[in-house]
């Protein structure tokens, strides 16, 4: 029987890293055939700030042990591969991090193979070079790998143009021209760092959590909010929602065509913002493991 091999795709972020992985072996799914059935999938934040939210989990595991030493520990407990016939895919926008995960990883391999002289292990660092996509940005070595790679599976699933937005620390707002070449696009502060500058730059505000607090569970108005905390709710959610909006209609009014763009939603605070998005859109979960998953890499 041939061995059993997979595919990590870890998407390295500011605030969490997103891990996928892609097996032969994948217990849970054994019954399934698609490759999309043997994903696993989870979100480890980097400074143990929230519970990871493995896939499908209602009860999200709190833990005091480092996001790296997590991240192994749900990879040996979702499949049955040998460390040799594992291929790790990282796609990093935090350097510190991504280097403290590939140093594990081989610190790892060396200790199983301490009686062999081969370092067998196969970690990747995804760069601009492995993803197939004309970039059209003044300096393309200084693009964020995580808008180019999830741009890159935007228009794998959806036939460009697109517009493709990444909501996480940072919200990125990109667009995809028709002929599939990644344009550019806007930077703007995520929803946790708009509550973090409220709360760090002012007296009054408090820091508020939009996932916790209760009031945040009833749908979003936009009737004007009566306390501080829906107030700021109502404010950064619309902050980026709007933006959203605005910036998809502009991008496909600069370069019409016959069919309006695909808008596609990805990252940590896609849910909330979705509820509050005008445009028609498309939430895909983990489009950056996607993506990295979706390439072609040589030997
Ligand atoms: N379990 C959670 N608790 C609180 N916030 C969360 C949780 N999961 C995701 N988030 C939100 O998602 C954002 C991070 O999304 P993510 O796409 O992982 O970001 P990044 O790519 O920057 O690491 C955070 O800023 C936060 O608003
Ligand atoms: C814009 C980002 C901070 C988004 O990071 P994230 O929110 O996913 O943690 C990241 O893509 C990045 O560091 N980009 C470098 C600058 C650029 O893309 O132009
Ligand atoms: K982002």
């Amino acid at each position: 029987m041939k061995e059993p091999s997979c595919v990590v795709a870890v998407d390295v972020g500011n605030s969490a890293a997103k891990l996928c992985l892609m097996s032969d072996d994948h217990p849970a799914c054994e019954k399934k055939s698609s490759s999309e059935n043997r994903l696993s999938e989870i979100s480890i934040p980097i400074d143990n700030r929230w519970p990871s939210e493995p896939q499908g989990s209602t009860d999200p595991v709190t833990s005091d042990v480092d996001w790296i030493t997590q991240a192994v520990q749900w990879v040996e407990s979702h499949t049955r591969c040998r460390p040799c016939r594992t291929q790790w895919r990282i796609a990093s926008v935090q350097r510190s991090a991504s280097r403290q995960l590939c140093d594990r990883l081989r610190r790892d391999a060396e200790n199983q193979l301490a009686d062999s002289d081969q370092v067998n292990v196969d970690v990747r660092t995804i760069t601009r070079d492995d993803v197939p996509m004309p970039v059209l940005v003044d300096h393309p070595d200084r693009l964020g790998i995580d808008r180019l790679v999830g741009a890159f599976a935007a228009s794998e699933l959806y036939r460009p143009p697109l517009v493709v937005v990444d909501a996480g620390s940072a919200v990125t707002v990109d667009w995809v021209d028709a002929r599939g070449r990644f344009c550019g696009g806007a930077i703007l502060p995520g929803l946790g760092l708009q509550l973090q500058a409220l709360a760090r730059g002012t007296d009054a505000l408090p820091q508020i959590d939009l996932l916790a607090d209760g009031d945040c569970q009833t749908p979003l108005s936009m009737r004007p909010a009566t306390n501080t905390s829906s107030a700021i709710r109502l404010g950064v959610i619309t902050a980026v929602a709007a933006a959203i909006d605005r910036l998809a209609e502009n991008y496909g009014a600069a370069e019409p065509t016959d069919s309006p763009p695909t808008v596609i939603l990805t990252g940590g605070d896609a849910g909330l913002i979705s509820a509050a998005l005008q445009v028609p859109h498309q939430v895909v979960s983990r489009l950056v493991c996607r993506g990295l998953l979706a390439l072609k890499l040589g030997k």
